[in-house]
C-alpha cells in the first residue's frame, strides 16, 4: 500500500533483529512497527534502531484507545502513532508525515549538532515525565478535531505553544489557526474582534467584516485568556459551541460556524465560576478536555534542555555566543522557583547572552535572585561546566567541559530588567504598547487618522501603514461608533 500510495521504496522484516540488519548500509527515513512485535519487542526495535540511526523516525501501532501503550511508544522516542485496526488514509497520512519529518529534521542536523532533542515535540521542550505524558495527552486530543480544549497553567508554561501544537496534530491543521487574546482587547470591542459585523451595524461601519470565527472556519480558534472574558459575550460563546452558529454584530441571519475551539486561562476557572464571574455552563463546554500544563519548578529536570534550546536561540548570529552554564550555574537555577515559568527563563538566557556573550555562566553571573536560594561554594573555581552551547548529553547532568576558561562579567543591572523578565516577551509588551497608544489617539480625535497622527507624532502614512499590519481596522470602526 505505501509502495503504491506513496512510491517510496518499503523493506519488510519479520522480527526485530531482522529490521536491525536492514539499517547496515541502507539509507532509511522509517520505521513503521507494531508496538507488540511480538511482546514489546516493538519498543526496544524503536530503541534500538535510534540507537543505530537518530535520523530515523519511528511510528508504532497501538491497540486503539490504549493510552498506556501510547505514551509507552513516545517515551521510546516514537514521534508517531498508529491505531489498530489501522485506517489505511490515516496510515498514509501519518506515513506521509513522519517522512517529511525525517527530511526536516536531516535538513537541520546539517546546521548544527543536537539540534534534534531541542526541536521538542512541535517546538515544545519538555523531557521531564510530566511533559512527556502532556505530549501524548496532546496527540490524542488533537486527532479528534473536535472536542473542546481548555489549557490552564501558570503565566509563561506554553498555552499557546500547547494550543499551536494541538491543531498542527488535528486534521485541522491544513485551515487556519487564529488566536484571540481576550484580556488584549477592549471589552467592547471583543465582540465585534470575534464575531464580526455587517455593514450599517453602526457609524463607521461601511462595509461588513468578518469575525475571527469566520477566519478559523475549518480550523482552530485560540481564546487565549478565556477567565477574562465579560458574562454578555460568555453567553454568545456558548452558543456557538452548543448550536455551532452565531450572528455577526448587527446581522440577523445565523452564519454556521465549523471551528474548532481551544482556550486557555492562567486564572483557576472553577473559582471564577463560584465567584460568579464565569458562567458554570460554559466552563463546562469549554472543559470537555482539560490539559494542565506543569509549572517550571515541577519539572526541574527540563531547565538544562531548555537552556541548551534558548542558547541555541539566542547564540544565533553572534560572533561570540554563550559558551554553557558552568554547574553552579545550573544547580542554582534548579533551586530558583521561576514564578515567571519558562518565559523568565528564556529571557534570562536572551539577557545573558547579549550581557555576558563569549563566557561561561557560573553561578556569580546570575542575577542575584537567581542566587538567592543557592548556598555553593562561591569563594571556590567553577565547577566543569554541564552544558555548553553545542553539546547536551542527554538526561544528565554532567557533560564534557568546553574548552573556554570561565570568565567573570560585570555586575547586571537588575533592577532595571528584573520586572521584563516575569512578563510577555519583548516584543509582544512593545506591540500592545503600540496598538493602545494608536487606539487611544483615534478614540482622542475621533478616529480622524490625521489628527492622531499628528497627536503621536508620526507621518500620516506611517500610521496607515500600522493599522493595516496590526489588523486594527476593524477595531477602528468601533471608535467611530463610540464616537457617535
Ligand atoms: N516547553 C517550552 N519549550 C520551549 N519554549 C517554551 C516552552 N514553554 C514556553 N516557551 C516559551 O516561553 C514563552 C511563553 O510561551 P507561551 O506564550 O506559549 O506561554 P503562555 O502560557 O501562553 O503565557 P501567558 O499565559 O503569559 O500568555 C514563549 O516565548 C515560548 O516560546
Amino acid at each position: 500500500m505505501l509502495r503504491k500510495e506513496i512510491g517510496c521504496p518499503v523493506l519488510e522484516a519479520d522480527a526485530p533483529e531482522e529490521a536491525l540488519e536492514s539499517l547496515d548500509g541502507q539509507d532509511i527515513s522509517l520505521l513503521i512497527t507494531d508496538l507488540y512485535a511480538p511482546k514489546d519487542l516493538g519498543i526496544d526495535l524503536v530503541k534500538a534502531v535510534l540507537r543505530k540511526n537518530p535520523e530515523v523516525v519511528s511510528v508504532v501501532m497501538v491497540p486503539a484507545g490504549s493510552r498506556e501503550a501510547v505514551v509507552k511508544s513516545l517515551q521510546a522516542g516514537a514521534l508517531f502513532y498508529l491505531n489498530k485496526p489501522t485506517d489505511l488514509d490515516e496510515a498514509i497520512i501519518v506515513t506521509a508525515r513522519s517522512l517529511e519529518h525525517h527530511d526536516l529534521l536531516i535538513h537541520k542536523e546539517k546546521r548544527g549538532p543536537k539540534i534534534r532533542k531541542t526541536e521538542g515535540f512541535h517546538g515544545i521542550i519538555g523531557q521531564s515525565p510530566k511533559m512527556q505524558k502532556l505530549f501524548g495527552i496532546i496527540e490524542r486530543v488533537a486527532e479528534d478535531g473536535e472536542s473542546t480544549v481548555l489549557i490552564q497553567g501558570e503565566s509563561g508554561t506554553g498555552k499557546e505553544m500547547v494550543a499551536k501544537a494541538v491543531h498542527a496534530f488535528s486534521p485541522r491543521a491544513g485551515k487556519n489557526f487564529v488566536p484571540l487574546n481576550c484580556a488584549a482587547i477592549p471589552d467592547d470591542l471583543l465582540e465585534s474582534e470575534l464575531f464580526g459585523y455587517v455593514k450599517g451595524a453602526f457609524t463607521g461601519a461601511n462595509q461588513s467584516k468578518q469575525g475571527r470565527i469566520q477566519y478559523a472556519e475549518g480550523g482552530t480558534l485560540f481564546l487565549d485568556e478565556i477567565g477574562d472574558m465579560k458574562p454578555a459575550l460568555q453567553a454568545k460563546l456558548l452558543r456557538v459551541l452548543q448550536e455551532k452558529e452565531f450572528e455577526p454584530v448587527g446581522g440577523l441571519k445565523p452564519i454556521r460556524a465549523d471551528v474548532r475551539i481551544v482556550a486557555a486561562t492562567h486564572r483557576n476557572l472553577e473559582d471564577s465560576v463560584k465567584k460568579g464571574l464565569f458562567r458554570e455552563d460554559l466552563y463546562y463546554r469549554l472543559s470537555v478536555v482539560p490539559l494542565q500544563i506543569p509549572p517550571l519548578r515541577e519539572r526541574k529536570e527540563d531547565i538544562a534542555l531548555l537552556i541548551e534550546k534558548f542558547m541555541q536561540v539566542y547564540n544565533r548570529g553572534r560572533k561570540h555566543g554563550l559558551a554553557g552554564f558552568a554547574g553552579d550555574a545550573l544547580a542554582a537555577l534548579q533551586q530558583y522557583a521561576w514564578p515567571g515559568n519558562v518565559r523568565e527563563l528564556e529571557n534570562l538566557v536572551q539577557r545573558l547572552a547579549i550581557l555576558h556573550a563569549d563566557g561561561l555562566v557560573t553561578a556569580a553571573d546570575l542575577p542575584e535572585k537567581y542566587r538567592g536560594e543557592y548556598e555553593g561554594p562561591a569563594a571556590e573555581p567553577a565547577p566543569a561546566p554541564v552544558l555548553s552551547a553545542s553539546s547536551l548529553p542527554p538526561q544528565t547532568s554532567v557533560a564534557p567541559p568546553v574548552a573556554s576558561p570561565p570568565q567573570t562579567a560585570p555586575p547586571l543591572p537588575d533592577e532595571e530588567l528584573a520586572a521584563l523578565e516575569q512578563q510577555a516577551d519583548f516584543n509582544t509588551l512593545v506591540s500592545d504598547f503600540e496598538d493602545r497608544l494608536i487606539l487611544q489617539a483615534l478614540t482622542r480625535t475621533g478616529g480622524n487618522k490625521k489628527e492622531a497622527a499628528e497627536l503621536l507624532n508620526l507621518k500620516r502614512t506611517t500610521l496607515l501603514e500600522k493599522i493595516k499590519k496590526k489588523q486594527l481596522d476593524s477595531l477602528l470602526a468601533r471608535v467611530a461608533r463610540k464616537k457617535e
